[in-house]
């Protein structure tokens, strides 16, 4: 990390004081089949809460998972393989009916909501694949991503040059050209376009360098404290729970594990588990 700013020691005004959690806090450890519900979330700025729900007619994935974030915080979803990550992701943005549970965005009810009305309420979503308009430039693809808006999106192109100089400088360029980790920022620069108050980033890093990983987890840093709630689901898990403010492990669609990222990453049976050691 480039940053020397510690967002689980922040100075964005984050705390964890509406999230209830048993015994008062500290790490919420599920039982052995993991899918004990997690701690009831009253009222954070984003909650997925006790999600169950499959993909049509199938089983369900989702076992009753709890996600939630406030505002300006870092959410990491990790965990195994096929453990419901990207579900659960899909579920808190509307691309899966739920069976059971919630999803509500600041005290408001969205569980009904199609994805298209989520993003009119301020929730952005990058997919892992297909996140971007290959054939389009920089620029074109920045402008596709403010298709809602009827106001002047200058500004915004503006701000999102400043987070990723790169892509001022090669905005003419098809953003099928670009390095992995520039079309991943081409495809979170996308999703700011929507001026979102939730960034929800399905594995940004797949694919990049160790360096280019840290670099935009070091945009992402910078996009939280602006604001914006970010929920991310990581395979780089240990690097990821370095950055986050809530960590969830999830394990066959269920909560396994709940804390700080500092916690979990301290915490020796995620660590022997989900960290390699
Ligand atoms: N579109 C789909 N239709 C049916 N089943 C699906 C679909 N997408 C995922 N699944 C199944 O749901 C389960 C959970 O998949 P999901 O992608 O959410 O896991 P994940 O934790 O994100 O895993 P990974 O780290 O491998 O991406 C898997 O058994 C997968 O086969």
């Amino acid at each position: 990390m480039t940053d020397t700013h510690d967002p689980l020691h922040d100075d964005r005004g984050n705390n964890d004081a509406s999230i209830v959690k048993p015994g008062g806090g500290g790490l919420h450890v599920a039982d052995n089949s993991g899918t004990r519900p997690a701690p009831r979330l009253t009222d954070a700025f984003l909650v997925g809460e006790g999600m169950v729900g499959g993909y049509g007619r199938g089983p369900s994935i989702l076992n009753g998972c709890t996600i939630a974030a406030e505002k300006g915080q870092i959410a990491v979803i990790v965990g195994p393989n096929g453990a419901g990550k990207s579900t659960a992701m899909k579920a808190v943005f509307g691309m899966l009916d739920l069976r059971q549970g919630s999803v509500r965005l600041n005290g408001e009810d969205i569980t009904r909501l199609s994805p298209q009305a989520r993003v009119a309420k301020g929730m952005a979503f990058v997919p892992q694949v297909r996140n971007i308009f290959a054939s389009m430039t920089v620029e074109e693809n920045l402008e596709m991503g403010a298709f809602l808006r009827r106001d002047d999106i200058r500004g915004t192109i503006e701000q999102i040059y400043d987070l990723f100089p790169i892509l001022k400088a090669k905005r003419r360029q098809p953003a099928g050209e670009l390095s992995g980790g520039q079309r991943q920022q081409v495809a979170v620069g996308r999703a700011l376009m929507t001026q979102p108050s939730v960034l929800m980033l399905d594995e940004p890093t797949a694919g990049v360098s160790p360096i280019v990983m840290d670099e935009l987890f070091d945009r992402i840093i910078e996009v939280a404290r602006q604001g914006i709630t970010i929920l991310m689901v990581e395979q780089n898990a240990r690097q990821a729970l370095e950055i986050a403010d809530r960590g969830y492990v999830l394990v066959q669609g269920g909560n396994a594990f709940t804390g700080t990222g500092k916690e979990l990453l301290a915490d020796p049976q995620v660590r022997k588990s989900f960290l390699g050691g």
